[in-house]
């Protein structure tokens, strides 16, 4: 049972985690603690929905703390371990959701042999619906990655992955909800251009969705049978995925994850210049 986790960071991924953990029960909400850089608005805010403890001090934030969980930008990562290095004690589980940045390189700016574990989840994490990729960092123990399993497994699926590959979950699922979001921005869209309201457009592409996911899940056949099962010879769909192989989608998909997963990679490097 955890004492308490205490996040370094109040936006939008440690605002999906905190009311995924706490409204999943993984944690009472008065055994979290959160901070910012500088933004008390925002932590009154996160204080108000989720009934957590808030606080403007790293160093009352990570007091008591077991878990301290890094969710602030990767450019922000140099400063904010600078000053977390003065506080840190060495039975503390780092956990980071920081895209690009290594284990090595916390534990290397902490200057202590800190269990750091490197977490990538995205901000489905809310409804307890995330994709979450973990890494352990040499210092961290099968217990830690243990805690680390049990408080992400609260908030969707965790499978544990290796530090190179959790640049390509960077890619691929951390961002990957953002992919879905901007297709179906395209798709309501279009709807509304073809006559239809987007509030009726919206209910069915979100249906359409939500069933292809589900089918996904539950079928034994995989996504190329799924998609020939729906296309007709001559019919509606196959005009609609000839669009899609004239504008080249697959390989804009394709571009779209290696770019991302360079940039994680890109990310890294740039904080170990
Ligand atoms: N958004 C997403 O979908 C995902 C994001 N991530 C990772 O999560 C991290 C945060 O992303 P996101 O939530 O989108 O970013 P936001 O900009 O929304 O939030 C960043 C937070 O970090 C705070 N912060 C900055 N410096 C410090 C510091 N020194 N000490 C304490 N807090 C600090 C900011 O405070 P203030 O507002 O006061 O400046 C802000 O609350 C990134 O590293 C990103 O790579 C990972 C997976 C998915
Ligand atoms: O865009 C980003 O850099 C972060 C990491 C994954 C999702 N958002």
């Amino acid at each position: 049972m955890l004492n308490k986790i205490a996040f370094l960071g109040a936006g939008a991924m440690a605002e999906a985690i905190i009311a995924g953990v706490v409204q999943q029960g993984f944690i009472e909400p008065d055994k979290v603690m959160v901070t910012n850089k500088n933004d008390p608005e925002q932590l009154a805010q996160i204080k108000e929905k989720y009934q957590v403890e808030v606080n403007s001090e790293v160093k009352a934030t990570i007091d008591q703390a077991d878990v301290i969980l890094l969710a602030m930008k990767p450019n922000d990562a140099s400063s904010a371990l600078a000053e977390l290095k003065s506080f840190i004690t060495k039975d503390v589980l780092i956990l980071s959701v920081m895209a690009g940045v290594s284990t090595d390189y916390i534990a290397e700016q902490l200057a202590a042999p800190v269990a750091v574990v490197r977490v990538m989840p995205n901000t489905s994490a809310m409804i307890g619906q995330s994709a979450t990729g973990l890494t352990k960092g040499v210092h961290a123990t099968d217990e830690h990655m243990e805690i680390a399993k049990s408080l992400f497994e609260t908030i969707g699926l965790v499978r544990e992955v290796t530090e190179d590959e959790i640049h390509v979950i960077t890619g691929l699922a951390g961002g990957g909800p953002a992919y879905f979001y901007y297709v179906i921005e395209a798709l309501e869209d279009v709807s509304v251009e073809l006559g239809l309201e987007k509030s009726l457009a919206s209910d069915f592409i979100k249906q359409t969705i939500l069933g292809a996911a589900q089918m996904l899940q539950v079928s034994s056949d995989d996504p190329a049978t799924l998609r020939k099962k729906i296309t007709s010879p001559a019919g509606t769909t196959e005009q609609g995925l000839l669009a899609l192989d004239d504008y080249q989608v697959k390989l804009a998909f394709k571009q779209a994850i290696k770019q991302a997963t360079n940039r994680s990679i890109e990310l890294g490097k740039l904080l170990s210049e």
